[in-house]
């Protein structure tokens, strides 16, 4: 199974604006790997999870690609069977038949808010399994994602961060799915739980899991992440191994977060990233950079190289 986002962009229609939610996304995901997509609040991580998954709303335009190939999948018997399926162009009903859930597991941004208030947790595991025609219990999917059978039996609200974190990792693994979408899983949670959830994700990926985890938190990311992809203004910027990365990020921007890391300098990127529907034609980060000159008025490409930036 490999993941290979190609060219996707998303775009929001507003009365009077478009939002330029991700533009020109390219990386790729084979199983067995994880990818930490990491970048400022409001960058576009959400919206290209969503748009992989078929769950943008209608005033969303997806374009570009997103192949799913499947030729050794997790479960040979998973349809469609070997191949490719392009998740921009697939229809609804493929969406919701072959890949939510089968194919591509969503761990959601605060899964209690994805929970049902008024039905156990045990209740909305065995929906699930059944939804998936899967015949395991929904014990024993608790039992794997780290639940006591009597924690099935709590309603959302008595469920602890912790263990809602947990069911939330049981339901998008219900399926067996190949490919993992996790979207700032760490949320709200205290450094072990941020600790303990990380090293689950890390324990998918080495299954043979390809794993993408959506996070502003580098440290976590450091912590799981075989590769860092750096999102600014709707536009990834650096994709680079982790291990390079951490010692020595390229884009302006990229060192600066890690420079804003408590750990590190703990100095903050100054200013603020850009409006969303008034993107500048060349690097949006211009404002921002440390290394600006005139020639950045150029929207800098990452052609194939490491990063996207005239100085770097
Ligand atoms: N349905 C929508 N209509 C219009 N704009 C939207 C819609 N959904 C998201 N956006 C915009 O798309 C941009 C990217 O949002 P997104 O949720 O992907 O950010 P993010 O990087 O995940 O941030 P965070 O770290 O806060 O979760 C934001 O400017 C957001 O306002
Ligand atoms: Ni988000």
């Amino acid at each position: 199974m490999k993941l290979r986002v190609d060219g996707l962009s998303v775009r929001f229609h507003l009365p009077g604006a478009e939002v330029h939610a991700v533009t020109d996304a390219r990386f790729e995901l084979r199983e067995g790997r994880c990818l930490a997509l990491v970048g400022e609040s409001g960058c576009g991580k959400s919206v290209m999870a969503h748009a992989l998954l078929g769950l943008l709303p209608g005033n969303a335009t997806v374009t570009g690609h997103a192949w799913l190939d499947q030729d050794d999948a997790l479960d040979p018997a998973s349809e469609p069977a070997g191949g490719s399926l392009d998740l921009v162009a697939a229809p609804e009903k493929v969406l919701a038949r072959q890949v939510r859930g089968r194919l591509v597991g969503l761990i959601p941004q605060s899964p209690a808010a994805h929970l049902t208030p008024v039905r156990t947790a045990r209740a909305q595991l065995a929906e699930t399994l059944r939804e998936l025609g899967r015949t395991e219990t929904p014990d024993l999917l608790a039992r794997r994602a780290g639940l006591r059978p009597e924690d099935l039996d709590r309603y959302p609200h008595q469920l602890s961060g912790g263990m809602a974190q947990r069911v939330a990792n049981a339901l998008a693994l219900a399926g067996d799915p190949p490919l993992i979408v996790a979207d700032e899983p760490t949320t709200g949670l205290d450094r072990p739980l941020v600790d303990a959830t990380m090293a689950e994700l890390r324990r998918l990926c080495d299954e043979g899991r390809a794993v993408l985890v959506i996070t502003h938190d580098l440290r976590a990311a450091e912590r799981v992440a075989d590769e860092i992809a750096v999102m600014y203004a709707s536009r990834i910027v650096e994709l680079s191994q982790a291990g390079p990365f951490f010692s020595g990020p390229l884009h302006p921007y990229a060192r600066g977060l890690l420079d804003a890391l408590p750990s590190r300098r703990f100095v903050p990127v100054p200013g603020r990233p850009p409006e969303l529907t008034r993107l500048p034609d060349g690097c949006a980060f211009l404002p921002r950079c440390p290394l600006a000159t005139a020639a950045c008025e150029d929207q800098p490409l990452m052609n194939g190289k490491r990063v996207a930036c005239h100085h770097a």
